[in-house]
C-alpha cells in the first residue's frame, strides 16, 4: 500500500514513497527537484518507483505547476492526485484563518505534523512553526490546537534580490552572519537572518503572553540549516514536517 507524499512549494518539488499511509511510516525513495525541471519526473527521479497505491500532497506553486505534477502522474500510474486544502479543522487542528482556505496549504500540513509531534513526545503545549523556504512562515498554535494566526515574511533569497533590485550600492556576494557586520555582504546576510530570527522572538513571546505556557518550536524548510545556529529559542530542526502533516492527515482520512 505505497502512499506518495508530494510538496510543492515555490522553488522545489519535494516528494517521498512510503510503505503505508500513516504516522511512523517507513521512506522507501524520496527526492526533490526545482520547478523548472518537473516536467521531467516521469522520465528521471520516478521512473523507476513501484507505483504508489495513493497519494496526498500540498501545492502553493501556481496552477499549471500542480497540473504539471498530474501529468506526470497520470503518465506513470492509475492513481487520483489529492491535494490539501485548508479547512475549519482537520486531525486535531482548528483553522483560525479569516478565510481557512486562503491559508497556505503547507502552512496547515506542517502545522499538522508539528502538533502531532508534539502531543506524541509529552503533553499539549503552545507551537510555534517555522518554515524558511522561499518564503519565511512563523505560525502560532495554542496548546488546545487551535492555530491562532501566523507571519509570512519574504526568505532569505527574495529579501537580498529585492535590496539588489530597489539600490543603487548593494550588489554583493553572500556575506556571513555577523552580530555587528563591517562589510556590505556580511551587513546583507546578517540583516536577512536577524529580521528572520526576530520574528521567531516575536511569535515565541506573542504566543506565551497568549497562553501563559512555555510554547515548543519546531522548524522545516530548504534553508532551516542556515537558520539554526541563530535562532533564539530553544527549538527542533524536523525537516520531514510537511510529510510528516500529509502522513497524519492521510490516516486520519481513512479513519486511521
Ligand atoms: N542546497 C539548496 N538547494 C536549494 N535551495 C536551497 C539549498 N540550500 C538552501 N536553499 C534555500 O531553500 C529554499 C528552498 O527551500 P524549500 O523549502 O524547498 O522552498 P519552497 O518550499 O518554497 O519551494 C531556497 O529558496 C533557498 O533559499
Ligand atoms: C506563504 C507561502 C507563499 C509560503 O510558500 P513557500 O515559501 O513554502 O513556497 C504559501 O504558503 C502561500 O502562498 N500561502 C497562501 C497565503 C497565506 O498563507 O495566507
Ligand atoms: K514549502
Amino acid at each position: 500500500m505505497a502512499f506518495l507524499a508530494i510538496d510543492v512549494g515555490n522553488t522545489r518539488l519535494k516528494w517521498a514513497l512510503f510503505d503505508r499511509a500513516g504516522p511512523g511510516a517507513a521512506a522507501r525513495a524520496h527526492g526533490v527537484e526545482f520547478l523548472d525541471h518537473i516536467d521531467k519526473l516521469a522520465d528521471t527521479q520516478w521512473a523507476a518507483l513501484p507505483p504508489p497505491a495513493h497519494m496526498l500532497g500540498c501545492c502553493v506553486a501556481a496552477h499549471p505547476v500542480r497540473r504539471s505534477v498530474e501529468e506526470q502522474m497520470e503518465e506513470l500510474w492509475a492513481v487520483p492526485a489529492h491535494w490539501v486544502v485548508p479547512n475549519a479543522g482537520e486531525a486535531g487542528l482548528t483553522n483560525g484563518y479569516d478565510h481557512p482556505s486562503r491559508l497556505g496549504a503547507d502552512r496547515w500540513v506542517a502545522m499538522i505534523g508539528a502538533r502531532h509531534r508534539m502531543l506524541a513526545s509529552g503533553p499539549p503545549r503552545p507551537l510555534v512553526v517555522v518554515m524558511v523556504g522561499t518564503a519565511v512562515t512563523v505560525e502560532a498554535v495554542d496548546q488546545h490546537g487551535r492555530f491562532l494566526g501566523g507571519l509570512i515574511l519574504p526568505g532569505h533569497g527574495i529579501m537580498l534580490r529585492a535590496l539588489m533590485s530597489g539600490t543603487a550600492g548593494l550588489h554583493v556576494p553572500t556575506g556571513e552572519v555577523r552580530e555587528f557586520p563591517t562589510n556590505t555582504s556580511d551587513a546583507l546576510t546578517s540583516g536577512g537572518t536577524f529580521a528572520i530570527a526576530g520574528a521567531i522572538e516575536r511569535m515565541v513571546r506573542h504566543l506565551r503572553e497568549r497562553c501563559g505556557m512555555e510554547p515548543a518550536c519546531y522548524m522545516t524548510g530548504g534553508a532551516g540549516w542556515k537558520m539554526a545556529p541563530h535562532i533564539p529559542v530553544p527549538f527542533e530542526l524536523v525537516e520531514t514536517l510537511i510529510f510528516d502533516g500529509l502522513l497524519v492527515i492521510a490516516a486520519s482520512r481513512r479513519g486511521g
